[in-house]
């Protein structure tokens, strides 16, 4: 038997809600083969991030050769990546492998505030990564950084801004409006011609953390088993909605989606 295979390259987190965690879970949720390349640890539970340990260039190296030199992938999710270095290298590692299907979630900060991206890899970041991608998932603070512009307020700041995102290189741009003060949360996906609206009831909870990472992993393991990136962005939609709806009360803080809520939603 064979099963479509997606390699996560970004950061552990220890409290099991985001980062590498929260990927591979949603990799096996949608019945795909996980993999991952840690490029930092976090010492993070629901209470915030209580430290930042980056990897050395050589042991990130190290892990994505294992992977792609002997398993080979369908598709890659990138997440916290922390230092431009490491950007460089993911970018030239993609290029080496000729890595198809590239989701690029421009992790920054943590929602407590916690430094997820250097400021100075910002650069590199549209640089060398956003090009290769054939899709990025900002969200509101995240887009402003990318176009160095204010932060988006209402929908017509959002449709501007993922065509100004689109003219940075990826394929495709899926716009997070989870940041949104009002309303329902609304993304928007902009293949370079069309806009497309995913729209969902706006939940009440506190706990929504990990849900970008969530959502760009349910991207990418659709990706990978060769859906196309409407069809994939739609199920990633419908997969975080049901996490966020059955989001857990863990700990003291905020706490993790349930990633294993869209597969009771079928049942
Ligand atoms: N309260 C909510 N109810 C329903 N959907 C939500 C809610 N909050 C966020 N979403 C959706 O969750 C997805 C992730 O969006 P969000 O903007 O929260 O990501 P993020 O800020 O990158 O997350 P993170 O803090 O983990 O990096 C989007 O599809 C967004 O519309
Ligand atoms: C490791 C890691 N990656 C991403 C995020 C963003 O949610 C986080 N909190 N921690």
């Amino acid at each position: 038997m064979t099963m479509a295979k997606v390699l996560t390259i970004a950061g552990s987190d220890s409290g099991g809600g985001a980062g590498i965690q929260a990927d591979l879970k949603t990799f096996q949720e949608l019945d795909t083969f996980g993999m991952s390349a840690i490029t930092a640890l976090t010492a993070q539970n629901t209470l915030g991030v209580h430290g930042v340990f980056p990897q050395s260039l050589e042991a990130i190296e190290a892990q994505i050769d294992a992977v792609l030199s002997d398993i080979g992938v369908d598709a890659v999710k990138t997440g916290m990546l922390f230092s431009a270095e490491i950007i460089t290298l993911v970018a030239k590692k993609c290029k080496q492998y000729h890595v198809q299907n590239i989701v690029v979630d421009p992790v920054m900060v943590a929602k407590g505030g916690a430094v997820l991206l250097q400021d100075a890899a910002t650069e590199a970041l549209i640089k060398e990564l956003l090009p290769i991608a054939a899709v990025i998932t900002p969200n509101l603070p995240e887009a402003a950084k990318l176009l160095r512009t204010k932060e988006m307020e209402t929908l017509e700041d959002m449709e501007k801004a993922a065509k100004e995102l689109h003219k940075l290189g990826p394929k495709y741009v899926v716009l997070k409006g989870g940041h949104l003060k009002n309303g329902p949360a609304v993304d928007l996906l902009f293949d370079g011609e069309e806009l497309h609206y995913l729209e969902t009831e706006r939940i009440e909870t506190k706990h929504t953390h990990g849900t970008g990472c969530t959502y760009a992993a349910a991207i990418a393991a659709e990706l990978a088993k060769g859906k196309s990136i409407k069809d994939s962005v739609q199920t990633a939609k419908l997969f975080i909605t049901e996490a966020i709806r059955h989001s857990l009360s863990i700990g003291g803080g905020i706490g993790p989606t349930n990633h294993h809520a869209y597969k009771n939603s079928l049942l």
